[in-house]
């Protein structure tokens, strides 16, 4: 674990970056710090691997004093990942990989292996092992980056706005790569980023700062969306707070009908005895149980027992039970031109379907849960008075990622 105690740092013309930070960064997990240009995120994470000298405080790794060790050794423990990523260029691709561990004296083959083991982990294509980087995409770089990072593999990663330089939709991808090597290898990550979308998506731990290096509030992400601790992290996180909050609910606990839901070779009989008064539209499936789209009980039986694929009602988006969030049950639904959402398997047969209304009583049940959870761990961690100042992650009650 990495530990800071009431930490300072005041650079030489007299600028006071970071103020009394206290903080405990769990291991194996993403511990993301935010806040506004400036605040001294960059100067926090550079602290941890010495690469800044801090003033005042301490910074324990392992229990031990990062300055009682060779600095050396230190950033060898760590792997460090930049915005741009920051590549050797007159180095290929599979050289720029192979940096650490050749520093670290592996032979060439074995640091060449290692890379190319890397390349397929950080989903790079062997081909691009001979290339320069200024011959890769900038999504493409930064996986080299982290891939270079991960080469001696070591305990801890630090990332420095690694994601910033990219477009939207290759920086989603390149979250989502980094939350399934996380799952994968379990690194102990500290991730700067000044976009609070990009640290409520991956991080586990989110540590707010605002300018002048004060910690405002440190607290996992659907916490900080409930409970924002006070104006400025409410104005921080911006609007939708509830609606986003809904993603870290899992829609496993929703409850599914599977009354409305007939097979496109049903006969007019098992049409009629799914239809009631309470059902004005059925999901008609292929043989397969796939969604093909909604009708009406009587669109389905007029034409004498062959439905007309092209008037089905378009199904919209359907959700995957139990994977996805409650927020995606919920846009679904209000997505839906029935108004009801469209459960589906792995496979993407339809399990089951589920109205507006049963969303909501399942996000009014996922809230008391959860409110429930943070009083028993609030109890928990309470303990006896002065069991240490540094702001840390709640022992238990983190729920499981849902797909974000
Ligand atoms: N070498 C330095 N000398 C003097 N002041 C510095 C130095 N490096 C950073 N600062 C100042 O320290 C404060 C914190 O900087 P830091 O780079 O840590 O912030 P940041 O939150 O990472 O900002 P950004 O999101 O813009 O990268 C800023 O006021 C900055 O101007």
């Amino acid at each position: 674990m990495i530990r800071m105690e009431s930490v300072t740092k005041r650079y030489p013309d007299g600028t006071k970056a970071v103020d009394r930070l206290s903080l405990e960064i769990p291991d194996g997990s993403i511990t993301v710090l935010v806040g506004p240009s400036g605040c001294g995120k960059t100067t926090t994470l550079r602290m941890i691997n010495r690469m800044v000298e801090l003033s005042e405080g301490r910074i324990l790794l392992d229990g031990a004093d990062i300055r009682d060790q060779p600095v050396n050794a230190l950033r060898r423990s760590m792997g460090y990942v930049i915005q741009n990523a920051g590549l050797f260029q007159h180095r290929t691709i599979l050289d720029n990989i192979a940096t650490v561990p050749r520093m670290l004296g592996w032979d060439r083959s074995r640091a060449r292996k290692r890379a190319t083991d890397l390349m397929e982990r950080v989903g790079l294509d062997a081909s691009l092992a001979s290339r320069y980087p200024y011959q890769l995409s900038g999504g493409q770089q930064q996986r080299v980056g982290v891939a270079r990072a991960l080469a001696a593999d070591p305990p801890v990663l630090l990332m420095d706005e690694p994601f910033s330089a990219v477009d939207p939709i290759v920086r989603k991808g390149l979250q989502t790569e980094l939350l399934r090597i996380q799952a994968e290898l379990g690194k102990t990550i500290v991730f700067v980023t000044h976009d609070i979308d990009e640290a409520i998506r991956i991080g586990d731990m989110i540590a707010v700062m605002r300018t002048g290096g004060e910690l405002v509030q440190f607290a996992p992400p659907d916490e900080l969306l409930s409970a924002p601790a006070d104006a400025f992290i409410e104005d921080f996180l911006g609007n939708d707070r509830g609606i986003r909050r809904l993603s870290f609910f899992t829609s496993a606990g929703l409850e599914l009908t599977t009354a409305p839901i007939v097979a496109i070779d049903a006969t007019a009989k098992q049409v009629a005895e799914r239809t009631t008064p309470d059902i004005p539209y059925l999901l008609v499936t292929d043989t397969d149980g796939k969604p093909l789209g909604w009708a009406e009980p009587k669109a389905l039986t007029a034409g004498g027992g062959s439905v007309d694929r092209g008037a089905l009602l378009s199904h919209g988006r359907p959700f995957e039970f139990g994977k996805e969030s409650l927020r995606d049950a919920l846009d679904c639904a209000v997505l839906s031109p029935t108004g009801w959402a469209v459960a589906v398997d792995a496979a993407g047969r339809v399990v089951g379907v589920t109205s507006q209304e049963s969303i909501a009583d399942a996000i009014r049940s996922a809230h008391a849960e959860r409110g429930a959870q943070t009083a028993a761990n609030d109890a928990k961690t309470a303990g006896p008075a002065g069991s240490g100042a540094a702001a840390s992650a709640p022992g238990t009650g983190r729920t499981a990622r849902a797909a974000r």
